[in-house]
């Protein structure tokens, strides 16, 4: 496996492997692997000749206030980990060489990213989809796979793709959870085991609503009061949002259409801010 530091480099080697026929397989992410992150390396193997892991603490996508000092970045631990599964390539850039003093080219997609974590996380959606443009620009994949979990920024993104014409496929991958169901993220690491124990709760009141749609409540409101009602039983918990939409736009839904519709919520957990989504 290689690792590669240099933005040209990276560049000058996909350009060379396109030329020689080999499609490329990106697969994004910002250090603290986990199964989640890797299961995306698995779908990338199966589509692509060569799979590209990024590894990159992107600034641009956390507000000011929020957890870019403390966001873990085990770096070693991280490489070992893209190398057993199977990575061709590391990318992992420095901040200063993505992003120079200079630097002044933002990308806004301004539907899809209007609600639920762009109106809670103001100009995170912007921070995304600059530097995934700038990783599509330098790591030239035909394919780049993101998971369901960041269910807003798959759409956002596949969005930015078809309104700007990149020459790029986006594929999603399954939310990966660990056995009691929370959804992975990088961020449970912050969670001591009270919150570990707390955290399971988000999933169970999103399956909550959902068990109500299958039982055929297609009611917006009755499900997200539902959703609310089991979270507000913990003093450990905020709502940010619990949110019924468009599997596709991340629009509101005015009625649950089974197949179409995504319930989406997040929540601080006394410090954590984590996210899940399930398809109704
Ligand atoms: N549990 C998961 N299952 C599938 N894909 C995941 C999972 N968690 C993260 N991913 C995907 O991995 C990619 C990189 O995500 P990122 O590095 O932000 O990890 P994360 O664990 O979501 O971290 P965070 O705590 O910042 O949300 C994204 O496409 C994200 O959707
Ligand atoms: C797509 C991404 C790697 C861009 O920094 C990030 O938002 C993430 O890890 O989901
Ligand atoms: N998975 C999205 C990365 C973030 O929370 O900033």
């Amino acid at each position: 496996m290689q690792v590669i530091q240099s933005l040209q480099e990276m560049q000058g080697l996909a350009i060379e492997m396109r030329g020689k026929g080999k499609l490329l397989g990106l697969v994004p992410t910002m250090g603290a692997l986990h199964e989640g992150h890797l299961s995306l390396i698995d779908i990338c193997r199966e589509k692509a000749d060569v799979t590209i892991v990024s590894i990159f603490l992107n600034p641009t996508q956390f507000g000011p206030n929020e957890d870019l000092d403390s966001y873990p970045q085990p770096l070693e631990e991280d490489l070992e980990a893209c190398k057993a599964r199977g990575a061709d390539i590391v990318f992992a850039p420095a901040r200063g060489e993505v992003y120079p003093k200079d630097y002044s080219t933002y990308i806004n997609e301004e539907l899809y990213s209007r609600g639920m974590c762009g109106t809670s996380r103001p100009g995170h959606f912007r921070g995304v989809t600059t530097v995934v443009a700038i990783l599509f620009n330098i790591c030239r994949p035909d394919v780049a796979v993101f998971g369901q979990k960041d269910g807003q920024q798959v759409a956002i993104i596949r969005k930015m793709v078809r309104d700007l014409h990149f020459p790029v496929e986006i594929v999603t991958g399954p939310t990966v959870r660990e056995p009691d169901g929370l959804a992975m993220s990088s961020r449970n690491r912050y969670l001591d085991s009270v919150l570990r124990r707390e955290s399971i709760k988000l999933y169970n009141a999103l399956m909550e609503g959902k068990k109500l749609v299958d039982k055929g409540f297609l009611n917006v409101n009755r499900i997200t009061a539902e959703v609310t009602h089991y979270l507000s039983q913990t003093h450990l918990i905020r709502i940010i949002y619990i949110e019924v939409v468009d599997k596709e736009t991340m629009l509101p839904e005015q009625e649950i259409r089974p197949g179409k519709s995504m319930l989406a919520a997040a929540i601080w957990l006394d410090q954590t801010r984590l996210i899940d989504n399930l398809e109704l």
